[in-house]
């Protein structure tokens, strides 16, 4: 029978500079240090089976195999789910990885290495700025040999939302427009910026704005994007989240 895993405090997201890459963190720590092996590898073997089940989809998005062996892949495929729901989680509880180390998602689905729908995209703040780096392959495919624009627009909102959260705490979207200026190639290095312009900050608000290229054409622009991050109100982040808020949504 499936375990469920009980719910545990929320912990506040922190600033990091490296978002999609994981390193020992002292929340995975024991005092004696006998915790530090197993969080370190369960994150290592989340991130391994993520590339591995990303290699499937992939695979999946690109094959031109006869009916027989697509049937006999479906039926291996769903033979490995049982494992994983030995111990799983509802909707309402965050990921242990993520309760052990602040500021990770493992799973979130543009850039969670552990999640087999990200492509993961890699994201670095700086200065204010974040940069996300990311390949896409056939599974994102919209217009033939290009990216589905949904998925354009899922990085920018990623990106634009580490912008906003660079400014202090993260937000959530309430507004999201992008101009599709020239198609986003897949198999093509990409990179996403987004920064804050001063003039669009208040208290709870930002309008942050975005780009996408490709790594060899930094200046030639295929997406351009903005939009407008609110901090919730604790009131409305206990509407939303209910009774375990994220902490850094419940200061009042
Ligand atoms: C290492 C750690 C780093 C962490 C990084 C994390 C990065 C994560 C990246 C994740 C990225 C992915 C993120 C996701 O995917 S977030 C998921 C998608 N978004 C949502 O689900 C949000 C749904 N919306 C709501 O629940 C409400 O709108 C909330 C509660 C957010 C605000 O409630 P409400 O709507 O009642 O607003 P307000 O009355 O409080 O007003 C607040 C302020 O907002 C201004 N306003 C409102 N609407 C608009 C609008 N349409 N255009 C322009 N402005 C607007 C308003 O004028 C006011 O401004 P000001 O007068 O105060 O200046």
């Amino acid at each position: 029978m499936a375990r469920r895993v009980t719910a545990a405090h929320h912990r506040n997201d922190q600033e990091t500079p490296v978002i999609s890459e994981y390193r020992q963190s002292d929340a995975e720590r024991e005092p004696d240090g006998s915790g530090e092996d197993h969080a370190q590898d369960r994150a290592r073997a989340a991130r391994e089976l993520g590339d591995a089940l990303r290699e499937l989809v992939q695979a999946a998005a690109g094959t031109e195999v006869d009916a027989a062996t697509l049937r006999k892949t479906a039926d291996q495929a769903r033979d490995l789910v049982g494992p994983l729901t030995e111990a799983s989680r509802t909707r309402h509880v965050p990921p242990t990885l993520d309760e052990a180390k602040p500021g990770r998602r493992m799973y979130n689905p543009a850039s969670g290495p552990g999640n087999p729908i990200a492509p993961p995209m890699r994201v670095r703040v700086a200065d204010g700025v974040a940069t996300g780096t990311c390949t896409l392959g056939l599974a994102y495919e919209g217009p033939h040999s290009y990216t589905h624009g949904g998925i354009s627009a899922m990085l920018v909102d990623q990106i634009l939302g580490h912008a906003h959260a660079a400014q202090g705490r993260p937000g959530m979207t309430v507004s999201l427009s992008l101009r599709y200026r020239r198609p986003v190639p897949l198999e093509t290095p990409l990179r996403l910026t987004a920064w804050v312009p001063e003039d669009s900050i208040t208290d709870r608000r930002t309008g942050p704005k975005a780009t996408i290229t490709t790594e060899d054409e930094p200046d030639r622009l295929l997406v351009e994007a903005s939009g407008i991050f609110v901090i919730p109100t604790a009131e409305q982040a206990e509407r939303i989240f209910g009774d375990n808020p994220p902490p850094r949504w419940s200061e009042k």
